[in-house]
């Protein structure tokens, strides 16, 4: 029988979940990053039930744990019961060297994800269904503010502290995150309260994360100190990611005046913020590399002094050396 907390605890997840949905106007076809954890079970029934018909799911299978394949049975068991056409990719998402097995795991998901949208689709008893249009993902308000804090405890600047943006476009395909304005527990009550099970992730558990100490550890406390941190991080964020935005505006027009790749002389002529900004705009921009705070001072000093025929620049700078060529600055991969 239903109590009356019951109850509240619904309507009040229902609520969020709707105004979430309200806001929520993708390109139909549209399909859901599904992991057969708790937050994207929600987002994908949530979808479904506004738009029944237009929504599938997509599942990566990464084989990197032994309850990869559970993950993948109950994906399966969930689209069949609500006759939701489900795509399963397998990847192997081995990293890298010099690669976190997360960003790989990441990555490749991401990969996949796309590849998986833009195949044909046919319903479950099937019939070849229309191209998929958006893609959604399930990332909520405690992954934004975790994804915060792990890019404060870097030191990052605007572009890291501006968190994850709710939409995008690549290709022919938006992407979104519908729930970011959403607290997690909120999407497990909303689960929990229809009776919707979900596969638990059990390296979520596992404190050597260091995302996962901040979820355990740090987002209780400030619970109780801020009760309203999601949102007012949520506000900084959307503010880093603003400001972002106009220092690249800034360092365009700047690249344009210095040349590409960048002469000497006219970034001697630039402010020191400027000089710094447009320096990591172009490294960035051409080469999809970035310098530490260190090797940009250094690089700054050696453009400032450098006012002589003979004098050399070679700084390493991200994965490579930036070089005086002549009157410019050149960047190349060790
Ligand atoms: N194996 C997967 N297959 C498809 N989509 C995935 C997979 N893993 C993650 N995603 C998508 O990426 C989002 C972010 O992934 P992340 O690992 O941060 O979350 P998660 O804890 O796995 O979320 P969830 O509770 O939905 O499992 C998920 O909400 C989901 O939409």
């Amino acid at each position: 029988m239903q109590t009356q907390s019951d109850a509240d605890l619904l309507s009040a997840s229902a609520a969020l979940v709707d105004a979430a949905m309200a806001a929520f106007h993708p390109p139909l076809p549209l399909a859901v990053a599904f992991s057969g954890g708790a937050d994207s079970s929600a987002l994908l029934l949530a979808c479904h039930a506004r738009w029944p018909g237009w929504v599938r799911a997509i599942h990566v299978h990464h084989g990197l744990q032994a309850a990869a394949d559970d993950f993948q049975k109950h994906c399966e068991q969930l689209c069949a019961q609500h006759g939701i056409a489900l795509k399963v990719c397998a990847i192997d998402a081995r990293n890298a060297q010099g690669q976190s097995p997360e960003d790989a795991a990441r990555q490749g998901r991401y990969e996949a994800l796309d590849g998986a949208a833009q195949q044909d689709w046919f319903s479950v008893d099937g019939v070849a269904l229309e191209p998929v249009r958006s893609l959604a993902l399930a990332q909520h308000a405690d992954d934004q503010v975790e994804t915060l804090l792990l890019a404060l405890s870097r030191g990052a600047g605007v572009a890291g502290l501006a968190a994850m943006p709710s939409h995008w476009q690549r290709a022919q395909l938006e992407w979104f995150r519908p729930l970011l304005a959403i607290p997690g527990r909120v999407l497990r009550d909303w689960l929990c309260l229809r009776g919707v099970g979900w596969v638990e992730d059990p390296t979520n558990a596992d404190q050597a994360y260091t995302r996962n100490r901040i979820r355990a550890q740090l987002l209780p406390v400030l619970e109780q100190v801020f009760p309203q941190f999601r949102s007012t991080f949520a506000r900084s964020s959307a503010h880093c990611a603003q400001a972002s935005e106009l220092l690249d505006e800034q360092a365009a027009v700047d690249l344009q005046v210095v040349g590409t790749p960048p002469h000497i002389k006219p970034l001697q002529a630039l402010t020191s913020v400027r000089l710094g900004n447009v320096l990591r705009y172009w490294l960035r921009s051409i080469y999809g590399t970035t310098p530490t705070a260190a090797q940009l001072s250094q690089l700054m000093q050696q453009i400032g002094v450098c006012t002589t025929r003979g004098h050399r620049i070679h700084i390493k700078v991200g994965r490579g050396f930036v070089e005086r060529r002549g009157l410019t600055l050149d960047w190349y991969n060790s």
